[in-house]
């Protein structure tokens, strides 16, 4: 891992490929061995001791990711990170302290990426942060809106302005974050390129707002999670959630069982999410007649309102280890009540 020129972490040789294989067990918990120990539920958002906790975070100075970290740790200092891999590996190798890195959209929904890479890697969830995601439509001074032919952005950002750009007519060009985008139609000093960013990227990188709040919805939220190398102690007392991932064998009704595990007690859950299981992406079982039949194998991420601290919680993850060929718990943390 390298620090380029602007500060920001790159990948020493290109696109790191993370921490290795992973192992498929079934285990309640998949902690890492830790020296440190778990840290209190009080050390989510602390900087003790004037410490300024170093937060890394996806993107330029200027991205959304930048504004959820500081509300999740408001006297950190903000370390921009060329891709969410790149943030991984700099809690891992202790060059930042936590991760913030966003999950899911109210608008554009779930960015795969990270529950991929919360798999492959062995951070904590310690916590969730939501976010109101504010787009405006940048461009550089003189430009006009109709002198706009293509608008740059983060797959995320063009998809939540999806209505306006199509009003607008504009070739939509993805890039790694809002802030990138801004700042590359500024130093190239595009006339006929505008960039979808929030308006900090606009006065960070000198360009005008020739439209505000262009997202399809006012309502935008971004939910961020809030990872470390150490889990927290979760406690009864807070409303909590829990993070886990698992898979289960093929057969009529097996989802449906894991997921009464929880039903059977009354825990709402509050996501579900399946992704490829990568490591072994098909399941080939026998047809009956000697032939053989390929199966798509999943992997299910669940959010359930409950602490791994209630018997409760403890319980159904039991039920469903009875159930499941791998089971990680992936954090126990404290739901984020506000309104963003
Ligand atoms: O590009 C940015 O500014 C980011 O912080 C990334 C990101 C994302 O990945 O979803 C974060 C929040 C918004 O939803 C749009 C983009």
């Amino acid at each position: 891992m390298a620090s380029n020129h602007d500060g920001v972490f790159v990948a020493s040789n290109g696109r790191s490929n993370g921490a290795g294989a992973l192992e498929l067990r079934a285990s309640l918990d998949d902690t890492p061995p830790d020296v440190a120990g778990p840290k209190s539920v009080s050390d989510v958002s602390d900087s003790a001791n004037g410490y300024r906790l170093r937060v890394a975070y996806q993107g330029l100075p200027g991205a959304y990711s930048e504004a959820a970290a500081a509300k999740a740790y408001p006297d950190c200092e903000a370390v921009p990170c060329e891709l969410f891999e790149t943030a991984f590996d700099a809690v891992e190798c202790m060059l930042v302290d936590r991760a913030v890195l966003p999950i899911e959209n109210s608008l554009g929904g779930t960015i795969h990426r990270n529950y991929d890479l919360l798999l492959r890697h062995n951070l904590h969830i310690i916590g969730e942060v939501k976010y109101a995601v504010r787009h405006c439509l940048l461009a550089n001074s003189g430009v006009k809106k109709e002198n706009l032919k293509r608008v740059l952005s983060h797959p995320q950002a063009l998809a939540q302005c999806e209505n306006t750009l199509a009003k607008i007519g504009v070739v939509r060009e993805a890039v790694d974050d809002t802030a990138g985008a801004a700042k590359f139609i500024a130093t190239h000093k595009l006339q006929d390129a505008g960039a979808v960013a929030s308006s900090l990227a606009a006065e960070i990188y000198g360009l005008d707002i020739l439209s505000l709040d262009i997202q399809d919805d006012p309502d935008n939220i971004t939910r961020f999670l809030m990872l470390a190398r150490e889990p927290i102690i979760p406690v009864t007392h807070k409303p909590f959630k829990t993070s886990i991932v698992f898979s289960l064998e093929e057969g009529p009704g097996v989802l449906f069982k894991a997921l009464a595990v929880f039903a059977l007690r009354n825990i709402n859950l509050t996501k579900i999410e399946s992704r490829p299981k990568r490591t072994k992406p098909l399941r080939i079982t026998d047809n009956g007649t000697n032939g053989r039949l390929k199966y798509f194998d999943y992997l299910f991420f669940v959010d359930f309102e409950a602490s791994m601290a209630s018997p409760n919680a403890q319980n159904a993850l039991g039920h469903l280890k009875e159930l499941a060929t791998f089971l990680r718990v992936l954090g126990s943390y404290p739901r984020d009540m506000s309104e963003a």
